[in-house]
């Protein structure tokens, strides 16, 4: 797949084998004498050491013969224990073949990368690496993100010597529903553009017949482009496009054309009522009313932003836990912690459950509440940190986890997800769902949604159902 040097895009369901797939490629491309450095960014800690790990197996059992394996691999990611050892084996050894590591820490090393030939970048889970305003996102947020990118996207641009400084004009147009300003944005730079092309013209500079754009821009390097996940939308490959970040177009490789979903995966959704009762969420309605909306598809900005507000103010327990007062919050983990303990004790996992909560700041502290329920529970991060023994996971663990530490991350016994709060989005549910059904297993998503006012967060898990063809199942032990 790589040495054809293709740029390419993946996007199929969760749990197929994408990151795996990308793994054993690039393992079997770097050991080749004629390969240079090649850059697998990942959105989180988790998962580069969850790749460090399978990379280390790999090696020993095909090339036992290597060693130490950080000549072939190493991972760069932030914190503590890690940055100290880091810079150790860099300072020693310099780069090896394979860099894995998380956009800020890579980041805030690309001026290592200066004196070396990487010839291949990957970017496994890229619509969390670059972090694109949503479809949702206010006009304010989208040109925030314009003027502060991510730090994913300024470390690749930086490797594909693409300054970050100039804004591609193109850009504006990354493929969000139009609002007036914007649309009146880009007419205007675009004339601006026209003219300033004619007059370089006119001055015989440039040469080439490109736009100025593309001059502004002007590529350093010829690198080869991989990028990765079940759900790269359209917002992306227009910032590809328009940020020049490939010379040939991408070549895609997708099992579906919407968004797939495993198929061996029950899922459930309960509905907490105002008077604090727990329910199997209502059917959807399918109403033939031309002017009825979803919730998820209202048809202003404005409406659905004032709905949403409405909602949160209301909503009894998720929706940010960190900004009530110490008491509020205690509350709102003794209810979480009763719900998901009475859930787990209905289920009886025998595998592991990955249980979603919003913010992982108080997590340590959630983690001894639902102790206190006799829940085995731990923060996701000590799997990775805490060197597991071989055998697997400790049977029916429960591990705290937020949406951006748990992408991409691959426990193959997990049997439920639980997640208790209300998707960000559908592709939210996509990636939460995802980690449980991997690779043709069988799996149970359970999520917990406040009713909401008006009925607010129900109606958005019917949306997200119904966008995503899922067809809940009632929980046998919910009346
Ligand atoms: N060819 C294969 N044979 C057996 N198991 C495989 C194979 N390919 C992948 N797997 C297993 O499938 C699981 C999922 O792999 P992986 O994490 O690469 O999927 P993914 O498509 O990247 O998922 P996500 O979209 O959630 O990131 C892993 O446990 C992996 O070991």
């Amino acid at each position: 797949m790589l040495s054809r040097r293709n740029n390419i895009l993946v996007r199929q369901t969760t749990g197929t084998g994408k990151t795996l797939g990308l793994v054993i490629a690039l393992l079997s491309y770097s050991l080749q004498p004629s390969s240079n450095t090649a850059v697998l960014v990942v959105p989180n800690r988790e998962l580069a050491l969850q790749i460090e790990g399978w990379a280390d197996k790999l090696l020993q059992r095909a090339y036992p013969e290597i060693k130490p394996r950080y000549r072939v691999l190493q991972r760069f990611v932030s914190g503590s224990p890690y940055e100290s050892e880091q810079k150790r084996v860099l300072k020693r050894h310099g780069l090896p073949k394979i860099v894995v590591g998380t956009p800020r820490c890579l980041l805030e090393m690309a001026p290592v990368f200066d004196d070396v030939l990487v010839d291949t970048v990957v970017v496994d889970e890229i619509d969390a690496v670059l972090k694109l305003p949503g479809k949702y996102a206010s006009t304010k947020q989208v040109l925030l993100r314009k003027e502060k990118p991510a730090p994913g996207q300024l470390f690749i641009e930086h490797l594909l010597g693409i300054d970050t400084g100039m804004i591609n004009q193109r850009e504006i147009i990354e493929g969000r529903g139009m609002q007036q300003v914007r649309l009146k944005k880009v007419r205007l730079d675009r004339s601006k553009i026209k003219k300033k092309d004619e007059a370089k013209e006119e001055n015989g500079g440039g040469g080439g017949g490109g736009s100025v754009v593309v001059r502004e821009l002007g590529r350093r390097r010829e690198v080869q482009l991989v990028v990765s996940s079940a759900t790269a939308n359209h917002r992306l490959r227009n910032l590809i496009g328009a940020r020049q970040w490939v010379s040939k177009p991408l070549v895609v490789l997708r099992d579906t054309e919407a968004i797939g979903m495993p198929s061996d995966t029950q899922h459930f959704c309960l509905v907490i009522d105002n008077e604090e009762s727990i329910r199997n969420i209502a059917p959807r309605i399918v109403s033939d009313d031309e002017n009825h909306q979803d919730d998820l598809v209202v048809s202003s900005y404005a409406r659905y932003q004032e709905r949403k507000k409405q909602a949160d103010k209301q909503n009894p327990w998720v929706s940010d836990v960190m900004r009530r007062s110490s008491e509020q919050q205690a509350t709102v983990m003794q209810l979480m912690a009763e719900v998901a303990s009475n859930v787990l004790q209905a289920i009886q996992p025998r595998g592991t459950t990955i249980l979603f909560v919003r913010s992982d700041a108080n997590s340590r502290q959630f983690a001894d509440v639902l102790r206190s329920y006799g829940v085995v529970a731990r923060d996701i991060m000590t799997r990775y940190s805490d060197q597991p023994a071989d055998g697997g996971e400790e049977a029916g663990i429960v591990y705290l986890a937020t949406e951006e530490a748990a992408r991409g991350i691959d426990i193959p016994d997990t049997e439920l997800v639980l997640i208790l709060d209300v998707p960000k989005s559908i592709s939210s549910y996509v990636h939460l769902s995802g980690r449980t059904g991997r690779f043709g297993r069988t799996g149970k998503v359970l999520t917990v949604v406040p009713v909401g006012r008006h009925g607010w967060y129900e109606s958005k898990m019917q949306a997200i159902f119904g966008s995503l063809q899922i067809t809940p199942q009632n929980a046998p032990f919910v009346e």
